[in-house]
């Protein structure tokens, strides 16, 4: 496992081993990694020669100056743990190094990008589509892995993929939970004992709301998680929404044919967590 800070060293790995003929598997991260990244890179390493993991904390994704501030940072803990999986290359590079000139590029994903995480964080996923596309540009991966925690995320990313025409192939990867459910986030680490011990009522809810599905309406069952969820002095929820999971158009009835996700966001004092279940 080999740290590497500058494009253009990368750049002449990559070469190298695209010349020998071997296929490359790239993860995304902005650090402070979890089992959910790491079942990533244990993804990539079982289905490609050779895997790249990155380790960027984007500032054009951020859209509130504390968030960015407050993100959390564990360079050492986070190479220790990917020591375990045996990725080939950590790609660590500071921002003058992806962004040598300011990115003005705007991107337009229609609805992809108007509702939930769009509609709520403005300009987060024009700067995930900045980020991503740049990352794709210097390591030019045969597959990228995403987790479907971000599912949002991953809608956008297969769109930008599709609209600039990249060869990449992106593989949408299972949400891993701690033992109480809680979708393993970088952001738990900044919740309090007792939010972290409340957080775990947002998955608890919507795993129980999947049973429900049969029983209650669309417009009942959305009613149902919200105040559900509210009822937590903890939790405050600022989104829930049952959306078709490729268009992200909003499902009005359970007899429509698409494949159907609740996605939510949850506000637990400072932090915002994500999390969506299938329906
Ligand atoms: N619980 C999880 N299960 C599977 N994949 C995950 C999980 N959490 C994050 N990922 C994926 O790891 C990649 C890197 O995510 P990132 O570094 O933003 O971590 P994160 O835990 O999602 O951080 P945060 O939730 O604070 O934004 C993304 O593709 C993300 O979807
Ligand atoms: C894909 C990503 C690494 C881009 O900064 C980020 O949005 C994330 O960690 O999900
Ligand atoms: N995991 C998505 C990155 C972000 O929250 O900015």
């Amino acid at each position: 496992m080999e740290i590497v800070k500058l494009v253009a060293e990368i750049k002449t790995k990559i070469s190298k081993f695209k010349s020998e003929g071997k296929t490359i598997g790239f993860v995304p991260t902005m650090g402070a990694l979890h089992e959910g990244h790491l079942s990533l890179t244990d993804i990539s390493v079982q289905n490609n020669d050779i895997t790249i993991v990155s380790i960027f904390v984007n500032p054009t994704q951020f859209n509130n100056p504390e968030d960015l501030s407050t993100y959390p940072r564990t360079i050492e803990e986070d190479l220790e743990k990917l020591s375990a999986f045996k990725p080939d290359l950590i790609f660590i590079p500071e921002v003058k190094e992806i962004y040598p000139e300011p990115d003005s590029r705007i991107f337009n994903f229609g609805l992809l990008d108007q509702v939930m995480e769009g509609k709520n964080r403005p300009g987060h996923f024009n700067g995930v589509a900045q980020v991503v596309s740049r990352l794709f540009d210097i390591i030019s991966p045969d597959n990228a892995y995403f987790g479907q925690k971000d599912f949002q995320q991953v809608a956008v990313i297969k769109q930008m993929t599709k609209d600039l025409k990249l060869s990449v192939n992106i593989v949408p990867c299972p949400i891993i939970r701690e033992k109480d459910g809680l979708a393993m986030s970088s952001r738990n680490v900044l919740l309090s004992e007792d939010q972290r011990k409340n957080a775990c009522k947002i998955s608890e809810t919507l795993f129980k709301a999947r049973n429900l599905a049969a029983k209650l309406s669309v417009s009942q069952l959305k009613e149902w998680v919200v105040e559900e969820i509210n009822k937590n002095i903890y939790l405050s929820v600022e989104y829930f929404e049952i959306v078709d999971d490729t268009s992200l158009e909003v499902i009005k009835d359970w007899n429509e044919p698409n494949n159907k996700v609740g996605c939510i966001t949850v506000q637990v004092g400072k932090t915002r967590l994500i999390d969506n279940i299938t329906f």
